[in-house]
């Protein structure tokens, strides 16, 4: 039987401001994320055998270069090398596209492994594991929608309106590391008082030049932006539109060209993962009584 299902929610970058770039390659960012209630599902069970026995339900992710398996195995180099589980995603978010959902499966899995393996280690040395693996990591980890300095790892929590998105998968691929490394992308954003953000005032900064090498974003954007204020996510390619209700996010879903993939979510400023660990320690804690 198994130990636990835990969802992996995806984000969205509600701004993504590029402010430079460290010696390193990497920039730094400010951005916003908000979570939500879109989720993969992941299935732990211990097992007494030590390793990891991973088994995904998209067969092009089920490799041992899976983040989830990464997560589960630094973990075990790191703190526990005997320890052992079989772990079984079920990859629900589309993959690639800005919507963190590798980011998500690797936070939840060290999340939940942490409880599962009984292992004494703090927030912020799971945190600093965490962003060894992806710079969206600590956010999922953290679960709460924050804003986010420095390459994703210094975070304040926040509440931003829980709107109703749209959020479209124009059907191709944007390589991250493309767009980063790419001469044309601005990269000298004004830092803004984060507190002062709204919707006018924000943009992604990666937008304009992901519009241009991949122009199927650019006709997704001209079409849902005719329903409501749109951008891109992360580097995309995933666009989402911000509705003020389910119905009206509906309605537009409707209309939306077939060749397109899309879904209605509403944003959450809690990532579920955390309540339910602490709902299954409880019943864990009074089972033992
Ligand atoms: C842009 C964001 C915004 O949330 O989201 P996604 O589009 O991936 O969801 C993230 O910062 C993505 O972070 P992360 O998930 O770690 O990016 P990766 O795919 O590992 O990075 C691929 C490459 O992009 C470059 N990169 C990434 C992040 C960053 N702050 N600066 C960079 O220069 C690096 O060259 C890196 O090797
Ligand atoms: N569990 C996973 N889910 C999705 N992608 C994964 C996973 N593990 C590794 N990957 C790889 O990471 C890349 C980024 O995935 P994802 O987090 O979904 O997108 P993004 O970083 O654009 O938000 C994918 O293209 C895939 O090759």
């Amino acid at each position: 039987m198994a130990d636990l299902i835990l969802p992996a929610p995806a984000k969205l970058n509600l701004f993504l401001h590029i402010t430079g770039r460290r010696d390193d390659g990497y920039h730094l960012l400010q951005t916003l994320f908000q979570f939500v209630d879109q989720a993969d599902e992941l299935t732990f069970t211990t097992s007494r055998a030590a390793g990891i026995d991973f088994t995904c339900s998209t067969q092009a992710l089920a490799g041992t270069d899976n983040l989830v398996v990464r997560a589960a195995n630094l973990l075990r180099e790191r703190y526990a090398p005997n320890a052992g589980a079989n772990i079984h995603l079920e990859k629900r978010l589309p993959h690639g596209g800005g919507l963190g959902g590798g980011s998500s499966d690797a936070a939840t899995t060290l999340l939940a492994l942490r409880q599962l393996w009984q292992l004494d280690i703090s927030d912020r040395q799971l945190q600093q594991l965490g962003l060894q693996l992806g710079a969206d990591v600590p956010v999922f980890l953290g679960g709460q929608a924050a804003f986010a300095e420095g390459v994703g790892e210094q975070l304040r929590p926040t509440r931003p309106p829980t709107a109703w998105y749209l959020i479209v998968h124009p059907g191709i691929a944007v390589a991250t590391a493309d767009i980063f490394r790419h001469p044309d992308l601005p990269r000298q954003h004004q830092p803004l008082k984060l507190d002062d953000w709204n919707w006018e005032n924000t943009r992604n900064d990666c937008e304009l030049l992901v519009r241009r090498l991949y122009p199927e974003v650019a006709n997704a954007l001209d079409w849902l932006v005719e329903y409501a204020p749109a951008r891109l996510t992360g580097t995309g390619a995933c666009i989402f539109g911000r509705f003020s209700s389910q119905q009206k996010a509906h309605a537009a879903l409707q209309q939306m060209p077939d060749r397109w993939t899309g879904f209605v979510a509403q944003g959450i400023n809690e990532s579920p993962v955390c309540q339910l660990l602490r709902q299954a320690s409880t019943v864990n804690l009074t089972n033992q009584d």
